[in-house]
C-alpha cells in the first residue's frame, strides 16, 4: 500500500487530496494544519495516522483533548512539521500548506530521502535553486500539483531527451482581467475573492486577483522545468480549461486539457505515472464552444511585473517578493490596506532591495524576513 503524510491537510488542496487518498487505498500516515484543530481532529479520528502537528503551539492542548485515547502523536511548530517530514516508511509527502513557511519541511523532507508532491508554490519560488539542486542530490522526486506546472510535467512525459523551445504558462486573469487601475481603486476583498474558475484558499484567490500567482508560477516554472525568463509566455486563457502548454523545437505545441479541478493534478502526483480513474467532471469541448487567447496586462498588474523583474535579477529578490506579497496579502484581507496597496507594496520591495546571493536556507529567512519588516513598514503608512 503507498504511504503518504500531508501538510496543510485541512486546506483546499489537502482536503481534495484526502478524498484522493481514500478512493486510491493511500495510508495517510501524518496530517499537519496550523490553527484549525476541529478539522485536523475529525481528519485524525477517520485516518488514525501516527502523527499530527498543529502548528500553533498555542492550539495544541485543544487538539489533545480531541485526540485523547486515540494514541495519535501530536507536536507543534517547525519541529512538528519537520518531525513529519523526517517519517520513515512515506512513500511521498505532499506540501499544500500556504506561504514559505512550507520550505524548511521540503528541504527536511528531501533530506529524508522522501519524493514531494509540491502545491505550495512559495517554497520554489523562495528557495527554488537550493530546492532542486538538493534534491538532485539525493535522487529525489518532485511531482506538480499547480495546475499549470502538473500541465507542463504531463506534456513533457514520453518527450525525454527532445529540447525544450519553452512553455505557454496560461492564466485565467482572475476577477479583474480587463479592468484599468482606475477601474481597481477601492475593490472589496469579496471581490477580489471572486475567482472565476477555481474555489480555492484566501491568499493564493488573491494572488489569482493581482497576478501575483501568474508571477509566482512563472518562477516556480523556471526551476521546475529549468527554464530561463525568456523562455516563458504568459497567454491570459479565460476558461482555465487549457492548463499550460510546451514547445518543442519544432514548433509543436502539446497542451494539456481538463475541467478546471484539482483532482486530476493531485491524483497524477500521486500516482504517478498511472492514469486511473478520477472523480471529476469529463471535459466538453463543445460545451464550452470557444476558448480564447489574450496577453496579460502587465501595466495594471505591478505584481506580475515584480516578479519577473525579481527572477530576473535574481539572488534574494524573488524571496523578496514573495515575502512581501504574503504580508500584503494578509493586511488587504484584514482590511488595513487597498487592494492596489498590495502591487505597490510588493514593486517598491523588489526596487528596494539590494540583491545578494542565496548560499543557504538561512540566506532565505534572512531576506523573507527583511522583505515582510519593509512590507509591514510600508502596509502601515498605506493604513485606510
Ligand atoms: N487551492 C488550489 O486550488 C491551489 C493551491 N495551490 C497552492 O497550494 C498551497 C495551499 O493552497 P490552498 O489549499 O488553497 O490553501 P488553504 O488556505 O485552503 O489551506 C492552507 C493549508 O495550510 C495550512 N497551514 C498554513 N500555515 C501552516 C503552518 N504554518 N503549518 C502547518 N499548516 C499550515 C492550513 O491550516 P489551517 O486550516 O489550520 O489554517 C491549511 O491546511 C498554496 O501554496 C497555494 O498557492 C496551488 C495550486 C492550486
Ligand atoms: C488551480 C491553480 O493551479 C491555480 O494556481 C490557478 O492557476 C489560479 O488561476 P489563475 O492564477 O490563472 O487565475
Ligand atoms: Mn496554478
Amino acid at each position: 500500500m503507498k504511504t503518504m503524510t500531508i501538510l496543510g491537510s485541512t486546506g483546499s488542496i489537502g482536503t481534495q487530496a484526502l478524498e484522493v487518498a481514500a478512493k486510491h487505498n493511500i495510508k495517510v500516515k501524518a496530517l499537519a494544519a496550523n490553527s484549525d484543530v476541529e478539522k485536523l481532529a475529525a481528519q485524525a479520528k477517520e485516518l488514525l495516522p501516527e502523527r499530527v502537528c498543529i502548528y500553533r503551539e498555542d492550539k495544541k492542548a485543544e487538539l489533545e483533548k480531541l485526540l485523547s485515547g486515540t494514541g495519535i502523536k501530536i507536536s507543534t511548530g517547525m519541529e512538528g512539521l519537520k518531525e513529519i517530514a523526517r517519517m520513515d516508511g512515506v512513500d511521498i509527502m505532499l506540501n499544500s500548506v500556504v506561504g514559505m513557511v512550507g520550505l524548511v519541511p521540503t528541504l527536511t523532507a528531501i533530506e529524508k530521502g522522501t519524493d514531494i508532491a509540491l502545491a505550495n508554490k512559495e517554497t520554489l519560488v523562495a528557495g527554488g535553486e537550493l530546492v532542486i539542486k538538493a534534491a538532485a542530490e539525493k535522487g529525489v522526486k518532485i511531482y506538480p500539483v499547480d495546475s499549470e506546472h502538473s500541465a507542463i510535467f504531463q506534456c513533457l512525459q514520453g518527450n525525454e531527451g527532445n529540447k525544450l523551445k519553452g512553455i505557454i504558462l496560461t492564466a485565467s486573469g482572475g476577477p479583474f482581467f480587463g479592468k484599468t487601475k482606475s477601474d481597481l481603486e477601492g475593490v472589496t476583498v469579496e471581490q477580489a475573492l471572486n475567482h472565476p474558475n477555481w474555489s480555492m484558499g484566501r491568499k493564493i484567490t488573491i494572488d489569482s486577483a493581482t497576478l501575483m500567482n501568474k508571477g509566482l508560477e512563472f518562477i516556480e516554472a523556471m526551476w521546475l522545468f529549468k527554464l530561463r525568463p525568456e523562455q516563458i509566455e504568459i497567454v491570459v486563457h479565460r476558461q482555465s480549461v487549457v492548463h499550460s502548454a510546451v514547445e518543442y523545437e519544432d514548433n509543436s505545441v502539446i497542451a494539456q486539457l481538463g475541467v478546471p479541478d484539482m483532482k486530476i493534478p493531485i491524483q497524477y502526483a500521486l500516482l504517478y505515472p498511472e492514469r486511473v480513474e478520477c472523480d471529476v467532471k469529463k471535459l466538453s469541448l463543445t460545451d464550452y464552444g470557444k476558448l480564447t487567447f489574450e496577453k496579460p496586462d502587465y501595466d495594471t498588474f505591478d505584481c506580475l511585473r515584480a516578479c519577473i523583474k525579481a527572477v530576473t535579477i535574481g539572488g534574494n529578490l524573488p524571496a523578496a517578493v514573495n515575502g512581501a506579497n504574503e504580508e500584503a496579502v494578509a493586511a488587504f484581507l484584514d482590511g488595513r490596506i487597498d487592494f492596489l496597496d498590495i502591487g505597490r507594496i510588493v514593486m517598491s520591495v523588489c526596487d528596494s532591495t539590494p540583491r545578494k546571493e542565496i548560499k543557504c536556507v538561512e540566506d532565505v529567512l534572512e531576506a523573507d524576513r527583511l522583505a515582510r519588516e519593509e512590507a509591514r513598514r510600508l502596509a502601515l503608512a498605506m493604513k485606510n
